[in-house]
């Protein structure tokens, strides 16, 4: 029976090596080619990195694609091949909120992959400044949660900072309960970020209604802190228990088994259009009657979708507010650089804080 497997299995597997030897010159003949597209850009005083061209390479293969690989393959290997090449180049600083196991980590990877120096900083408020200053190429920020809302001093900052919003990403989150040995014996206290306790309040109610819940800067820190303590206990995603050696108590512990995060990818270039792009503003309007609906009429009148709208109290103790708009299309294609204009005459503030491609 096992021979007859072998038998099988050893042709095919000589052909996988085979075809693995063939991709690794056609791998290395694109790392060349990108190598001379990087020795052109610097006699031009080019930025390495394009989004927007990155976007529309994944998008073109995931029209020729006829299958069996899903389109979320197609993006996820070639995000890693680009990487990897423009890294021969230039591998980005990109500054997150770390520590290492986080979420925004796993974003970054996930934006940027793997050839790039990942920088963790304490707070979202390092991540800007670490930007702003040049010290990082990239940030990347949490944005928004689907089951707890915006992310708000995300929100306070882009209203002041000179980063520009240069990409998007939404990462699946996964919630675990992790201590030191693997069990709550002993374990007094579950820490974690708000939003993550937020996140699995239902749960932790019904299941472990006598722990005490205590807040942490992000959830890789709460592990930080259970690998110190048995006393403690952590909600994190599963790489955070990787990095800080605890061991999973439960999985998939949040109330909302679609719990996603986007992150924005914040930097200083400006992105041509991709073809399939958004383009992210803050804007804000006098405090009378019908003012929200005026400042939105120009969406409408020139045909343009909007995809978010979350708004920020302006501190001015006048119940007044920002609105925070995500809009479909780039600030150069015509119909929103129309509607750009019209609400720039009516707004008291617009901010673009840029266009991006969109990625699914
Ligand atoms: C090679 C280039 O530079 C970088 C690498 C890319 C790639 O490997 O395909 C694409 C865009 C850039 O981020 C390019 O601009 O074409």
């Amino acid at each position: 029976m096992a021979d007859e497997l072998q038998k099988k299995l050893t042709p095919l597997r000589e052909r996988i090596d085979a075809i693995d030897a063939q991709l690794l010159e056609l791998l290395s003949e694109r790392a060349r080619t990108a190598q001379a597209v990087g020795a052109a850009k610097e006699d031009h005083a080019g930025v390495v990195l394009r989004p927007e061209r990155e976007a529309q390479v994944i998008r073109r293969l995931q029209e020729l694609n006829g299958g069996p690989l899903p389109a979320s393959a197609l993006a996820a290997i070639w995000g890693e091949i680009m990487s990897a090449c423009r890294g021969l180049e230039q591998r980005p600083r990109v500054a997150y909120l770390g520590p290492q196991g986080t979420y925004s980590e796993q974003a970054v990877l996930a934006h940027f992959g793997h050839a790039v120096d990942a920088d963790s900083c304490g707070t979202i408020d390092e991540v800007f400044r670490s930007v702003e200053t040049r010290r990082a190429d990239f940030g990347i920020v949490p944005l928004e949660n689907s089951n707890e809302g915006a992310v708000n001093r995300t929100l306070d900052l882009l209203l002041t900072s000179s980063a520009k919003v240069i990409g998007e990403r939404s990462v699946p989150v996964v919630q675990c309960l992790m201590t030191r040995s693997g069990t709550l014996d002993g374990v007094t206290i579950v820490r974690s970020h708000p939003q993550s306790l937020a996140q699995c309040q239902g749960w932790l109610s019904d299941h472990h209604p006598g722990l005490a819940r205590a807040s942490a800067a992000s959830n890789a820190e709460a592990a930080r802190l259970a690998a110190e303590d048995p006393t403690v206990a952590a909600i994190a995603g599963e790489q955070a228990a990787q990095r800080w050696g605890l061991k999973i108590v439960a999985a998939g512990i949040q109330d909302d088994p679609h719990n996603r995060t986007r992150f924005f990818a914040i930097g200083h270039i400006d992105n041509a259009p991709s073809g399939r792009d958004k383009t992210s503003l803050i804007l804000a309007v006098p405090n009378e009657a019908g003012a929200v609906y005026r400042m939105l009429a120009p969406l409408a009148e020139n045909g343009v979708s909007m995809t978010r709208l979350e708004s920020r109290p302006a501190r001015t103790g006048q119940w007044e507010y920002y609105f925070y708009v995500d809009i479909e299309g780039h600030w150069q294609d015509p119909a929103v650089a129309a509607a750009l204009a019209a609400l720039k005459a009516r707004v008291a503030f617009i901010k673009v804080l840029g266009s991006y491609p969109v990625t699914s």
